[in-house]
């Protein structure tokens, strides 16, 4: 390709160790960087604004190609922290769930544990913004990313999803992933690889530059966040999409 390519990646904190080396000037020349939450993410590479994106792996069934181009994710093998059912009342007390417009893999796994895990039949409700204020009483809400780590402050319970995959498969989960739309150059996936591991190998750097005083950001990149897609995570991601075919989502 001789233009630039386009990549569009996920606007969190857990993002920001992948796209540190990028930030820091790395493949400058090959490509630009737009930033937006993981829904907005998916539907550019779906319309094709993109050529790469950081994209929920719920997106895969929508593309009519893909190539998974990079060695790393968005992943977890038990607690991920920042994805989680959160209410105000126990499990079995829970009336209506509110589902985080935000994204797109976490709210079909939501669904995918109501039913074959949790064996919870609440009301669904889509939101379309800001939602977190109406999270209270029987109401509870899917939230993602640095919102459900303020979101852990305010809810009385908070049912973690990567906690309640693991427990319901034994797998990990992958959430996210630099899925391209159209074949990308060998020598392009090379150094986007070099330039995700630059800030996953700098981890104090990264801190350093995003202080965030909510929730402990070490914990939350070495034992929450597991950032390599190695073969247990692909058979995780496996299982979810046939959970999604299964169920139609
Ligand atoms: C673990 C997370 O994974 C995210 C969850 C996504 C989704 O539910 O669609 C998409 C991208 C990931 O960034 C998180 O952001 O908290």
């Amino acid at each position: 390709m001789d233009r630039k390519i386009r990549v569009g990646a996920v606007q969190y904190l857990n993002t920001k160790p992948l796209i540190y080396g990028l930030q820091q000037g790395m493949m400058q020349e090959e490509l630009d960087l737009v930033m937006d939450y993981p829904a907005n993410v998916a539907k550019m590479l779906i319309e094709d604004q993109v050529d790469i994106g950081l994209v929920p792996v719920a997106t895969i069934p929508k593309l009519k190609e893909f190539h998974i181009v990079c060695d790393y994710g968005i992943a977890c093998d038990g607690e991920v922290a920042s994805v989680g059912l959160f209410s105000d009342v126990p499990m079995e007390e829970i009336s209506t769930v509110l589902l985080d417009y935000q994204s797109r893999t976490s709210v079909r796994l939501a669904r995918i544990l109501m039913k074959e895990f949790w064996k919870i039949d609440p009301e669904i409700i889509d939101t379309r913004d800001d939602f977190r204020g109406q999270i209270k009483g029987t109401t509870a809400g899917i939230v993602i990313g640095d919102r459900a780590l303020e979101q852990r402050k305010d809810s009385a319970y908070v049912f973690d999803l990567g906690q309640a995959w693991k427990e319901m498969t034994g797998l990990p989960f992958v959430f996210a992933a630099w899925i391209a739309n159209k074949k990308i150059a060998p020598e392009f996936i090379k150094g986007f690889n070099e330039a995700n591991r630059y800030g996953l190998d700098r981890l104090e750097e990264v801190v350093e530059k995003y202080p965030y005083k909510t929730y402990d950001l070490f914990t939350y990149y070495k034992e929450n966040i597991d950032y390599k897609l190695d073969s247990k995570k692909m058979e995780g991601l496996e299982l979810y999409l046939k959970y999604l075919r299964q169920f139609g989502l």
